[in-house]
């Protein structure tokens, strides 16, 4: 009687755990694009942040696919490399498509950029800027997650300087060029856990406190203020920004956290079962990339493809205008 009460607690608690982790993970978005979608992104230039790992990757496979030329922005040029050789292979293959032979197979451009390094990131810009005549979509993809305390080379907190100040500097270099391709878009990846986090101007470079999930949850913050300050200043132009969520993805953005070695067969169970793929977390990315249903819709913050509702902290105009101001001195942008 006892072990039967306590099977049936166990199932019952398994049960909620497993609505729960559902309902937090959200969904699960099937591919948005079919065969009948290849070429759809021909004579686009597409550039991607961290496009050679987890979401960034699956962006680019998808929208190679769709026939756009992706540039591939990324940190390390070696194992950039080794991604676009294998993304070739792929779509040679016919893994990322299901039509290989539909054409409309894009082309492929690795480029160096280092978004802790306003250098790296300033001479990324120069060197887009004079050899890609067009853009026609940046996708802010790449970023840290909970990492020890560290600073980028310009002396910022990490996770502030690479997912917020880097994006900021890179999006405000190519926006001449993004308006003299419109209608062009601009694609923000950001994350549910902003919910956590603060515009604390006072203390941006965390020097006397520093916690970790904290400061991912305000640069990712920063992600949506950022996007929705941008959207205001961009009305009128034909560029278009939008910030999204991915939803819980099996990556290696965990790479900073220790689990530790007991717990580990524990952890990599659950993120089997309840996280999403890669390629089912890359579709909100690929959406607001390619999708003429988001034509002209610019300021939103989107989930699983739909637009989802912000915190009121999300959306207060005077912290987005003050942190865009903030972002301005720190970054050395003059007006
Ligand atoms: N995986 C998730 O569950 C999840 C959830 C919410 C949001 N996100 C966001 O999705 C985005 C992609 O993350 P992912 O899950 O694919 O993880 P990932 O670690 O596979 O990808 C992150 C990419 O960013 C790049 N990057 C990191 N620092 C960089 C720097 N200084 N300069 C240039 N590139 C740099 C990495 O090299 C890597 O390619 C991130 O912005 C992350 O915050 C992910």
């Amino acid at each position: 009687m006892a072990v039967a009460t306590a099977a049936a607690l166990l199932a019952a608690l398994g049960g909620a755990l497993w609505l729960a982790a559902r309902r937090f993970v959200g969904p699960r978005v099937q591919r948005l694009h079919g065969g009948g979608a290849l070429g759809l992104m021909h004579g686009k230039t597409v550039l991607i942040t961290g496009a050679n790992s987890g979401l960034g990757r699956a962006t680019a496979a998808e929208l190679l696919r769709l026939g756009a030329r992706v540039i591939m922005g990324c940190r390390d040029r070696v194992r950039a490399e080794e991604a676009a050789g294998q993304l070739r292979r792929e779509l040679q293959a016919g893994e990322s498509g299901p039509d290989p032979g539909a054409g409309g197979a894009g082309e492929l451009v690795v480029r160096e950029l280092d978004l802790a390094s306003l250098r790296s990131v300033r001479a990324f810009c120069q060197e887009v800027l004079q050899e890609e005549p067009r853009l026609d979509v940046l996708i802010n993809n790449a970023g840290i997650f909970q990492c020890p305390y560290t600073k980028t080379e310009d002396g910022f907190e990490m996770q502030f300087g690479v997912n917020h100040l880097g994006h900021f500097l890179l999006t405000n270099l190519l926006l001449g060029l993004l308006k003299s391709s419109a209608p062009s878009r601009i694609v923000v990846v950001s994350s549910k856990l902003y919910k956590y986090g603060d515009i604390n101007f006072e203390d941006l470079n965390s020097e006397q406190s520093y916690d970790k999930s904290f400061c991912y949850s305000r640069s990712k913050l920063a992600n949506i203020l950022f996007t929705r300050e941008l959207a205001r200043r961009l009305e009128g132009t034909n560029v278009t920004v939008n910030v999204l969520h991915p939803g819980i993805t099996r990556t290696n953005l965990g790479r900073h956290i220790h689990i530790p070695l007991l717990v580990k067969p524990l952890f990599n169970l659950v993120s089997w079962a309840f996280f999403k793929t890669p390629v089912e977390g890359a579709q909100t990315s690929i959406y607001l990339a390619s999708s003429p249903e988001v034509e002209g819709v610019s300021g939103r913050y989107f989930g699983d493809c739909k637009e989802e509702e912000l915190l009121p902290k999300a959306v207060d105009e005077s912290v987005a205008r003050k942190l865009w101001d903030i972002s301005e001195v720190m970054v050395g942008i003059l007006k």
